[in-house]
């Protein structure tokens, strides 16, 4: 392999010296030609990135056909002096049939080898034959054979995800190379493959599209904070660095929601209803006075009837622009109004007599300060108003200026603002909260949709600058393609290619698409792949739908996995508001995970509390039966640090190989903690709730009290069935009292001596 490694550090030094010579240019020049270096410069930084992110098995395959051909494939594609190719890049079309080439369809492959390395050296051989007769003599005395997957599949976990790159399977080769157009529902049973297929997807989309997604950017959305950190490695080792990675809660720039959200306030803020809720509620935020409006100027009563009031009100929602925008011409109105009613009132307090002056001729018309005043006046009249902080206190009462967070906020420690928005059957009590409560993830699509009704994002001043641009032409005649592509345009949501054009309008070359795109809310991504997608609510889709206007998606799930209450339970019922049909569904029914042995355990679960959804099948036999071990009550859980020490001895912990995953209920999360110091995601224990070890896995996992998650959200059955499938090989459910009548197939074993608490017997609160 030595000599594929020499092209790649070739490769490196010319990305290195083409990047030192841009650099070498100078700042100086115009702005295009600093734009056109900043853009060459970054397209090298990324080109040195990727090859520095492929040095660990950079060649993983070879394809061998007749006449001696062979054809090698890596994680990126490398050229020799000539241009010949010499690495084929995974994604490439050429590399599919090592892929796809079964015992039953060749297509022409004599043998497919897979490749091990280590540190730049062959460490280990897997051939799979297709034709023996076919093969040269020589050839044939060369054949190495152990299933490649198999022995991907034992190697003990790390606390991070690897990519699958050498071993991907037929079926998953499928998610992974479908069409971008519309979206892709990837479904399957725990341990599918799911999430490393939907990965190696955006790798393989990025490649393939790369000049419309690298400017627009792809965004991944997982479940929580921790489970991007268990997948932020397989993109950069699959050469890709240029995707986005967020959660829900993280998804409206400047709020960070973790807070933990109650079952049943998460039901009623995940709503689609709640769009309705938060409309009406910014109507009635839209004031007209009860009586007249009096603002006391210098003395002077300005008033202004309540029908004006009324109908300037009216005027303003008529434009149909977001309440902060309308707020403009409101308050412009508004202003002319009230230097109308100044008038009036000066007007009033002055008597025609006052006015005489001895010795000039009688005045004898009324006065009509008001009507004197024309535009002009009334523009002066409005601005000096404008500084009166009387006069913006009214107009504030009247039509305030809002931020997302101020109105949501508000709203909820309002049960009278509430109660007037609520459409009839929305519980919405549940949703009141104190003023000063912290934000939850269930919040976050609250306060997107506000900055939608608000019309806090800068768009419209995107859409403007661009018409002036040259670059629209071009945006446009984008948007236009996506727009007929996907029949958006006749589904009526974005039917105007220069509304469409202005969300993908760029706003400099000196930042990479994916910081530019992550910080703005407004921003459109070319694709976007949701991960864990069954626990979205509506009101979670209204908003991932936002980020992607051209509907172009891989939705990544399993709804027997569905944990939140507001959760989705068909994907017919999420998709069809926003696609109408034009999405299909991808299964994966293979379990790489999870041994035989525990997913007889996981199918009884799931036959209690999903029986219509059918449990994956496990490619292997687990090396040890999964159990239950009963601890003693007192103390609860006295005994878990020695139970967890042997599960790391059994599997080969101390070589440094393997982690252990303790899920517990959220009730005893705290004090499970407690007792291993330092646990995350690198330890060799992590100790983690069911909503965090959502997609994650371990060698060993330890179940504590699997009656506290069953009872601890209306889903508990479908956290047990997440809790349990999280091994790929040894499963252990720790319990006080009685086992759950789901679990019986364990084998229940009377506490081991050293287990038990020598305390008195009694049970505890957990
Ligand atoms: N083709 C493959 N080759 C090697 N390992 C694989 C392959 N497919 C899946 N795996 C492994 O199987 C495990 C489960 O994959 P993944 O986490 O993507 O499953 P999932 O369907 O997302 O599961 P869950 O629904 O539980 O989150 C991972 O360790 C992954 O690396």
């Amino acid at each position: 392999m030595s000599w594929l490694y020499d092209r790649l550090d070739i490769a490196r030094e010319r990305a290195r010296v083409a990047l030192r010579e841009v650099y070498a240019r100078g700042g100086s020049g115009s702005r295009q030609a600093m734009v056109e270096r900043e853009a060459l410069a970054s397209e090298q930084a990324r080109r040195l990135a990727q090859l520095n992110a492929v040095e660990r098995g950079l060649c993983f395959g070879r394809l061998d056909a007749g006449a001696g051909q062979r054809t090698y494939i890596g994680r990126i594609g490398l050229r020799d002096e000539e241009h010949e190719s010499v690495l084929i890049d995974w994604r490439a079309p050429a590399a599919r049939p090592f892929y796809v080439a079964t015992a039953a369809y060749p297509g022409g492959l004599l043998r497919r080898r897979h490749l091990h390395l280590k540190d730049r050296v062959v460490v280990g051989i897997d051939d799979e034959v297709f034709d023996l007769e076919g093969m040269s003599e020589g050839d044939r005395r060369t054949l190495v054979g152990e299933a490649a997957l198999l022995a991907a599949l034992r190697r003990g976990r790390t606390g991070r995800m690897g990519d699958v790159v050498a071993t991907i399977q037929s079926e998953q080769d499928r998610v992974i190379r479908a069409s971008w157009q519309g979206a892709l529902v990837v479904q399957g049973g725990p341990g599918t493959g799911k999430t490393v297929a939907a990965l190696h997807r955006a790798a393989y989309l990025l490649y393939t599209h790369r000049d419309t997604l690298e400017r627009r950017g792809v965004l991944v959305v997982g479940p929580n904070p921790m489970f991007l950190r268990y997948i932020g490695q397989v993109l950069p080792a699959l050469g890709e660095t240029q995707v986005v990675m967020t959660t829900v809660g993280e998804m409206f720039p400047g709020v960070r929601a973790r807070a933990a959200e109650a079952p049943a306030a998460a039901v009623v803020k995940g709503d689609v209803r709640m769009a309705g809720l938060l409309a009406e509620a910014l109507r009635g935020r839209q004031r007209v006075p009860e009586g007249e409006l009096v603002v006391e100027l210098d003395g002077l009563r300005a008033r202004v009837p309540h029908e004006t009031c009324a109908r300037l009100r009216e005027r303003a929602r008529a434009v149909r622009l977001p309440h902060n925008m309308a707020r403009k011409l409101y308050v412009t109105e508004l202003l002319k109004e009230l230097a109308r009613a100044e008038a009036r009132a000066l007007e009033e307090s002055l008597h025609i007599e006052d006015l005489q002056v001895e010795g000039e001729p009688e005045l004898s018309e009324p006065l009509d300060l008001e009507g004197d005043l024309d535009e002009l006046d009334l523009d002066l009249a409005s601005r000096r108003l404008w500084e009166e902080p009387v006069v913006r206190r009214a107009v504030d009462g009247l039509w305030p200026e809002l931020t997302p967070q101020r109105f949501v906020a508000g709203l909820l420690a309002s049960p009278e603002e509430l109660e007037a928005a609520a459409p009839s059957g929305l519980e919405w009590r549940e949703l009141v909260r104190s003023p000063g409560a912290e934000w939850t993830v269930s919040d976050v699509p609250l306060l997107d949709e506000a900055a939608e009704l608000l019309g806090e994002d800068d768009s419209a001043r995107r859409v403007a600058a661009r018409l002036a641009g040259a670059e629209q032409a071009e945006q446009e005649l984008y948007a236009a393609e996506v727009l007929t592509s996907t029949g958006v345009a006749e589904a009526g949501v974005f039917d105007r290619a220069d509304v469409l054009a202005g969300r993908h309008a760029d706003d400099g070359a000196d930042l990479t698409t994916a910081d530019r795109a992550a910080a703005d809310r407004g921003w459109a991504y070319g694709h976007v792949i949701v991960d864990e997608a069954q626990e979205l609510s509506p009101m979670a889709w209204r908003m991932v739908m936002r980020r992607v206007p051209a509907r172009s998606l891989t939705v990544v799930g399993d709804l027997a996995q569905t944990g939140s209450a507001a959760g989705a339970r068909s994907w017919g019922e999420v998709l069809d508001p926003y696609l109408e049909g034009r999405w299909r569904v991808e299964r994966l029914e293979v379990n790489y995970r999870t041994p035989v042995e525990i997913m007889r355990v996981a199918a009884d679960v799931l036959a209690a509390f999903a029986p219509e959804q059918v449990p994956p099948v496990s490619v292997r036999e687990g090396e040890a039966e999964p159990r239950a071990v009963r601890l003693a009550a007192a103390g609860w859980p006295v005994g878990l640090p020695e139970l967890v020490a042997a599960e790391l001895a059994e599997i080969g912990a101390a070589a440094g190989e393997g982690r252990v995953g303790v899920v517990t209920p959220d009730a005893l999360h705290a004090r499970v903690s407690g007792l291993f110091p330092g646990g995350d995601l690198d330890a060799p224990v992590a100790v983690l709730t069911v909503g965090q070890a959502k997609g994650l896995e371990f060698d060993a996992v330890v179940v504590v009290d699997p009656a506290g998650i069953l009872g601890q959200s209306p889903m508990g059955g479908q956290d047990l069935y997440v809790a349990v499938t999280r091994a790929t090989r040894r499963l252990t459910v720790v319990y006080e009292g009685a086992l759950p009548p789901v679990l019986s197939r364990l084998n229940s074993r009377e506490p081991a001596e050293n287990l038990v608490s020598r305390e008195p017997a009694e049970k505890s609160t957990t």
